[in-house]
């Protein structure tokens, strides 16, 4: 396919994204923060896409334009080939799991099913495939306080993937979590992804974590974030299994690249 042909009608499709002379500013006068921008941005169907860059350059930001959380100060976002909607068209996941707490997981899906307008008769068989997708089987019936924060997760994770969307955004979600839990969440998140041919957008302050998961890195300069490498990321996304990957040599010189990129960006 043509480079053209990305920015062109494959963003359209569902699960594609689009930004176009994207900038984002927040408060007015004096106090005025210009977030992000300009920056062009196109993520065909199917692509793994990880935003790097320093703190505060304006990742979140540019996720929560993609959310339809906020609209942009200037230009477009597109998503399917239409302006986005917060909480339709793309399963969120943030850092920190917001669950409910007095709810079993069991139920914390449910929440998630009914909100997406599935028949109540599908709920058990949808509901289990969720809990097998991200590893939680035999803890349904548990409440959110008797779960890990690593399962907690876990949970967000299936309650985003509940209603099928075809767009997939995380926002810096195994931050919180230990090394081992870290690992094997990024794991999941590969298989479930290559799995269904979600598009992807997740951000990251890790440039490891971005060239394990992404099928495309973007780094973006400090405040306000511009894009200063778009770098795709050619190892298997299937086949290697993830210690092999962390262990290549193609693993340790994308992961060079993109940390020293990073750095020059923040400094
Ligand atoms: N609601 C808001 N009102 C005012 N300023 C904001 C708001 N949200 C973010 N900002 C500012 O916009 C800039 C970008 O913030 P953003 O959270 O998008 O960056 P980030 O790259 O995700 O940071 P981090 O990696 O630390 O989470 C920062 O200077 C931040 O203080």
């Amino acid at each position: 396919m043509a480079s053209s042909d990305l920015s062109g009608p494959a963003a359209e499709r569902p699960g594609g994204v689009r930004l176009t002379g994207v900038s984002h500013r927040y408060g007015r006068g004096e106090d005025a923060v210009t977030a992000v921008g300009p920056l062009d941005l196109t993520v065909p169907p199917g692509e793994f896409l990880v935003l790097v860059g320093a703190s505060g350059c304006g990742k979140s930001t540019l996720l929560r334009l993609i959310a339809g959380f906020e609209r942009p100060t200037h230009g477009t976002v597109e998503v399917s080939g239409t302006a986005p909607r917060p909480g339709q068209g793309a399963g969120v996941v943030f850092q920190q799991p917001r669950l409910f707490p007095w709810r079993t997981v069991e139920g914390n899906i449910d929440v998630a099913l009914r909100y997406a307008g599935v028949p109540r008769q599908e709920w058990p068989e949808r509901r289990a495939a969720l809990l097998e997708r991200v590893g939680l089987q035999g803890v349904g019936k548990r409440r959110i306080w008797e779960v890990s924060g690593g399962q907690q997760q876990r949970v967000a994770i299936a309650r985003a993937l509940a209603a099928e969307n075809p767009l997939f955004l995380l926002d810096e979600p195994f931050a919180a979590l230990d090394a081992l839990t870290r690992e094997s969440l990024q794991e999941d998140v590969r298989r479930v992804t290559a799995q269904t041919g979600r598009t992807a957008v997740f951000v990251t302050h890790s440039a490891d974590e971005a060239v394990f998961l992404g099928s495309r890195v973007v780094v973006l300069s400090k405040r306000p974030g511009r894009v200063v490498l778009d770098l795709p990321i050619p190892l298997p996304r299937t086949g290697a299994s993830p210690e092999e990957l962390r262990a290549s040599a193609d693993f340790a010189a994308l992961r060079a690249r993109v940390t020293q990129e990073v750095k020059a960006a923040a400094a």
